[in-house]
């Protein structure tokens, strides 16, 4: 199946997974810890399950890698050529302090690269898509859907870094490029600022995994923007231990 045809069927499905999220934002939800300490709510789950179960249908073969479940092992998944990527909520904590900037995340990749991604904001209401030939676009919290751009390059640079996790290593890296306004945002939205021309650099020198980048990271190829590593290389997907390195996404 094209990218093309496929992107509104997921689409439906981040939209499906989003209004449950969002409900029970609005409960008052219980707050879990997971083995590495990191919290998880209901909405995790009960989105994980309505993404699996979409994406399944839409394509019984291509498996499936998300957050909420237990991985497959190495030995099977360094074979995936193709595969599914998905955060059922980003920025968990952004969720439980309610910021708002939490997102559903569902990226295809396909060795190694992220070629199609979605990526909604349940309570902000905004939705981006993208996938690779195609384009990328916005729908904004009127319903109104538009293509988006990377910015044009600009002398002082729109930084934009981690609500939760701005390190000191991020803030050296931010110090180096002179003249810039900072803003900061949870989850992958801060790929998608870049990408809609709204910010021009995102410095990550700290960990993230392979699930929190994939959706929004595939969105920002299609805006024409990039991401790479610290050797200048792109960030690619199918890691053992899903861990991603030090990255830096930018407009180009
Ligand atoms: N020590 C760590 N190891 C791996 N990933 C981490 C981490 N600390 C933060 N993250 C990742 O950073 C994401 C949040 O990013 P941000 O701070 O930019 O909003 C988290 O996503 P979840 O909220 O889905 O768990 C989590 O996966
Ligand atoms: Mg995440």
């Amino acid at each position: 199946m094209h990218y093309r045809d496929l992107l509104p069927e997921v689409l439906a499905i981040a939209d499906a997974a989003s209004e449950k999220v969002f409900n029970i934002y609005l409960t008052d939800f219980k707050v879990d810890y997971k083995a590495d300490n990191s919290p998880v709510t209901v909405a995790d789950l009960a989105s994980h399950q309505i993404i699996v179960d979409g994406l399944r249908r839409i394509s019984r073969d291509i498996p499936i890698l998300s957050e909420e479940a237990a991985s497959e092992p190495w030995s099977t998944r360094q074979h995936w050529h193709r595969f599914w990527l998905v955060d059922p909520v980003d920025g968990t904590k952004e969720f439980t302090s309610r910021s708002g900037e939490f997102t559903v995340n569902i990226a295809l990749i396909e060795d190694g690269e992220p070629v199609l991604g979605v990526v909604t904001a349940p309570a902000l209401k905004e939705a981006f898509w993208g996938a690779k030939g195609e384009g990328a676009w916005k729908r904004d919290r009127t319903g109104h859907i538009h293509r988006i751009r990377v910015a044009v390059p600009r002398d002082s640079k729109r930084v934009v870094a981690s609500k939760s996790h701005l390190n000191p290593e991020t803030r050296q890296f931010i110090d180096t490029l002179g003249e810039h306004q900072l803003v900061q945002a949870g989850s992958s939205l801060k790929f998608c600022r870049i990408a809609e021309g709204h910010a021009d650099i995102y410095p990550r020198l700290g960990p993230t995994c392979e699930w929190d980048t994939g959706a929004a990271h595939a969105i920002l190829l299609a805006a024409g923007g990039k991401v790479d590593t610290l050797d200048g290389k792109p960030l690619r997907y199918g890691k053992e231990d899903v861990l991603n390195p030090h990255f830096v996404a930018s407009s180009k």
